[in-house]
C-alpha cells in the first residue's frame, strides 16, 4: 500500500484534497481524521502539518508527500521535489517599511522576523550577509510595527498582507513556491505504485489546463487549421459525409481556446466546439 502525506491545515490542505479527489482517490470526510485508507486504490493517506511533511517523507516511513516547495527547502530534510502541482503559488520575499532597504547589503545588522528560518539563514549565508533572524510562528507582518524586527521574510501572494501592515517588498524574490509532490531523496524512481500516482495527478493537471476542440473545415484549409490546433501529438482528422470537408479533434490550452476559435472561424472552420476534459492519461 502506498503511504502518502497530505497537508491537514492551511492554504495547501483544501486544494490538495480537491486534487486527490479529482484523481479518483477517497479523501477524509471530516477535518479531525488523521489517517484514512483507500482500499480500492491501495493508498493510505496521513493528514499531517504541512511543515512536518518533508520530515516524515525523509524518514522513509511515508512514500510520497504533498507540501509547499518553500516548506520542503526550509525543512532541510532529505527529500526531493518530483512533480509541481500548480496551486498555492507564492513568492518568498523580504519586506520592510518603505525606504528602509535599497539592496541586499542593507540587511547587514538588521533583525529579520520569519517563520522560514532555514530559507532565510541559507539565503543570508549565500550572500555573505550578517543579520539576526528571529523565529515567529505566523502573522509575521506585524513584527515590524511592534518593533520585534526591522525586516520580515515571508510568503507573498497578492501583497495584501504587506500593504495592510504598511510594508513593501525589498530586493528580488528569494524563491518562487507552489505545491509539490515530494519523495525521499534517492528513493526508487521506478516504483510502479508511485509512477501510477504521479500519472493520475498529471492527468488532473492536464484536464485542468486543456480542453478538447472539435470543428469542421474544408480540406484546402486543413494545414492552416492544424497549425492553429497541433494538439499534444497530432490532431485526429476524419472525413465528413460532405465531400471536401473534414472533422478535426485536438486538445488545446484552455486559456487560448477563445482566441483559437476566432482564428479557426476566420479561416472558414465551422461547428467549432470545446468540451471539458474530466480525466486523462497522456
Ligand atoms: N496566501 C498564500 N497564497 C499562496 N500560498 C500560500 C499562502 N500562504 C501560504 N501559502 C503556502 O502554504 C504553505 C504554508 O502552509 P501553512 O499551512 O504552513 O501556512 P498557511 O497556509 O499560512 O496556514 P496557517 O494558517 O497555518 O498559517 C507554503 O507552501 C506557502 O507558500
Ligand atoms: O500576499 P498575500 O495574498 O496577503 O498572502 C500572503 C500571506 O498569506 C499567508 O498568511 P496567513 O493568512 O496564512 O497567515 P500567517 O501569517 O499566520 O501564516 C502568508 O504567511 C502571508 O502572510
Ligand atoms: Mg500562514
Amino acid at each position: 500500500m502506498l503511504r502518502i502525506a497530505v497537508p491537514n491545515k492551511g492554504s495547501l490542505s483544501g486544494p490538495a484534497a480537491e486534487m486527490l479527489h479529482e484523481a479518483g482517490y477517497q479523501q477524509r470526510r471530516e477535518s479531525k481524521e488523521l489517517r484514512i485508507v483507500d482500499p480500492v486504490n491501495e493508498v493510505e493517506f496521513f493528514y499531517l502539518r504541512p511543515r512536518d511533511i518533508a520530515i516524515y517523507v525523509a524518514s522513509g516511513q511515508l512514500d510520497i508527500g504533498l507540501t509547499g516547495r518553500d516548506l520542503l527547502i526550509d525543512s532541510g530534510a532529505e527529500a526531493e521535489e518530483i512533480l509541481p502541482l500548480g496551486f498555492a503559488r507564492s513568492t518568498f520575499r523580504y519586506a520592510t517599511k518603505p525606504g528602509t532597504i535599497s539592496g541586499l547589503a542593507d540587511l547587514t545588522g538588521k533583525t529579520i522576523a520569519t517563520s522560514y528560518e532555514g530559507i532565510v539563514a541559507a539565503h543570508l549565508a549565500e550572500h555573505g550577509i550578517d543579520a539576526s533572524v528571529v523565529h515567529l510562528d505566523g502573522a509575521v507582518e506585524t513584527a515590524v510595527q511592534l518593533g520585534v524586527a526591522q525586516v520580515i521574510a515571508d510568503v507573498v501572494e497578492t501583497g495584501t498582507s504587506l500593504r495592510n501592515a504598511g510594508l513593501e517588498v525589498a530586493g528580488e524574490p528569494i524563491m518562487q513556491s507552489e505545491a509539490v509532490v515530494i519523495r525521499r531523496t534517492g528513493a526508487d524512481a521506478d516504483d510502479p505504485k508511485v509512477q501510477q500516482f504521479l500519472r493520475r495527478l498529471q492527468g488532473v493537471l492536464v484536464a485542468r489546463t486543456y480542453v478538447m476542440m472539435d470543428y469542421d473545415c474544408r480540406v484546402e484549409q486543413l494545414e492552416k487549421a492544424v497549425a492553429l490546433t497541433p494538439g499534444l501529438e497530432s490532431p485526429t482528422v476524419s472525413p465528413l459525409h460532405n465531400e471536401g470537408w473534414v472533422a478535426v479533434r485536438a486538445m488545446v490550452p484552455a486559456k487560448e481556446a477563445q482566441r483559437i476559435m476566432d482564428d479557426l472561424y476566420d479561416i472558414g472552420a465551422r461547428a467549432i466546439l470545446t468540451t471539458a476534459i474530466h480525466a486523462c492519461r497522456l
